[in-house]
């Protein structure tokens, strides 16, 4: 089994180049099924979950070419309407294929996604969505049967909670459905409008996304584009933690500084500098952090849920008591544990964490239990005194590309064995 070994202490410099979106580039991919022409996705980053989109748009019978940092799919050989039961359990954005795949052959046969456990994650919001779009979906042991008898057809939508997936499938089901369809309540965060960008490039009329109120007005066709995958800001975000845990100086680059506003502030509250240029930002961190009173997560323009865990591996060796609320999902702190076993002083009672930090962490074994879980191990392990082993890489390999190269060569002591 492999692991990361990291000789914890020392200092980062230099400037890292961030990848291309995970939650864009799976709901860009899911998307392109409904093109009649090929679609070029630029900035795709070499991740397990786009190798899964590419394995189940290969099942579905599209062409599918991979170079570099380049996706080409041609959607036009498609024919199958099934997703395997292993693929669906790869990733949680199988799900979005649903829209697509109903939107081109009107029938799909899927089972419920997987992604990282994070409490339940239920799909109730994209089901009931379809459903009033005109899928007559049966759930069956753990099977979903959807079938389009008249056609999709536009829809007023209210969502009880702005879900980033269930908009993303309304909005990839609306595109080809007949009239218009209101989504009130809709998700807000950047990979929306990412999705909007490059739906509307292929000729889709999509108003409205970045706000909570997206009207699609339907269209007969839609022809395949090139586009560019926006950065991802939570790998960004990630790489700002570990430079100030580290109390390192560090250029993020590539990155949109707008997309991580939300970050920014909590990074300042510990008392690091935060210069933001056109497309990159440079953190400087003191050599003591000071703890950050309270961060409450809470769906775009608020703090992402996705950072609270690398967030929290800094604030570990903060001077004070930092709190967490975690308000999207019901259990995202499994990284407690093994954070304690590298020395920090968290206690959690519910959707509360108190982070009481202290003066050293001291290397460990630890095991990843989700994604942004796995990357706060790696960020205390960078700050951490002694070697620290992490293992259950197949969560950080879901949404950090050579997450342990990055760092080396930014002057961290990390290699995988
Ligand atoms: C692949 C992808 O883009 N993943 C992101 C996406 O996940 P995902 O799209 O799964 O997250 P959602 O925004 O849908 O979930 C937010 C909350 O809504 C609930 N809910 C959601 C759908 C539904 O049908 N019913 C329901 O109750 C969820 O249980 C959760 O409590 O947004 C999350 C919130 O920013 C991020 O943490 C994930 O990284
Ligand atoms: C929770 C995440 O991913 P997923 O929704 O794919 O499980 C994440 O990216 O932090």
């Amino acid at each position: 089994m492999s692991k990361l070994l990291i000789h914890g202490t020392k200092k980062l410099k230099g400037e890292v180049q961030i990848h291309g979106a995970k939650n864009s580039t799976l709901p860009l991919m899911a998307a392109s099924l409904l093109c009649a022409g090929e679609c070029v996705l630029h900035n795709c980053p070499a991740l397990s979950d786009v190798d899964t989109a590419i394995k189940i748009l290969r099942h579905l019978g599209c062409k599918v070419e991979r170079t570099a940092g380049d996706v080409v799919i041609n959607p036009l050989t498609a024919k199958n309407y099934d997703i395997p039961d292993h693929l669906m359990r790869e990733m949680r954005s199988s799900i979005i294929f649903l829209g697509a795949i109903v939107s081109r052959l009107d029938r799909a046969i899927l089972s419920f996604p997987g992604g990282c456990e994070l409490g339940p994650r239920p799909i109730d919001l994209h089901l009931s969505s379809l459903r009033k779009m005109g899928v007559d979906i049966r759930e069956d042991h753990g099977c979903l049967d959807c079938v389009v008898p008249n056609g999709l057809k536009g829809a007023v939508i209210n969502l009880s909670f702005p879900s980033v997936g269930a908009t993303e499938n309304i909005m990839i089901t609306a595109c080809l459905a007949k009239g218009k369809t209101v989504i009130n309540n809709a998700a807000r965060e950047p990979e929306i409008s990412d999705l909007a960008d490059f739906l509307n490039s292929c000729g889709a009329k999509i108003h409205g996304a970045g706000n909570s109120t997206i009207c699609v007005e339907g269209v007969r066709r839609l022809t395949g584009c090139e586009h560019f995958v926006i950065p991802d800001r939570i790998a960004a975000a990630t790489f700002m933690t570990a430079a100030a845990i580290t109390g390192s100086t560090l250029t993020v680059s590539s990155v949109i500084p707008e997309h991580l506003a939300p970050v920014i502030p909590a990074l300042e509250e510990s008392g690091c500098q935060v210069d933001l240029y056109d497309s990159s930002i440079r953190i400087s961190a003191p050599k003591h952090l000071s703890r950050i009173k309270s961060i409450r997560t809470m769906p775009y323009p608020g703090f992402p849920t996705d950072a609270q865990a690398p967030v929290m591996a800094m604030t570990t060796l903060a001077e004070g008591t930092s709190m967490f609320v975690e308000n999207i999902f019901e259990s995202r702190y499994k990284h407690v544990g093994e954070l304690l076993r590298l020395g920090a002083n968290i206690k959690v009672e519910g959707r509360v964490a108190v982070v009481e930090g202290v003066k050293r962490l001291s290397g460990a074994t630890v095991e990843a239990s989700d994604l942004r879980g796995g990357a706060a191990l790696v960020v205390a392990g960078l700050a951490a005194q002694g070697i620290t082993e992490v293992y259950g890489l197949h969560h950080l390999d879901r949404g950090y590309e050579s997450i342990e190269k990055n760092l080396a060569l930014l002057g961290a002591d990390i290699r995988r064995v």
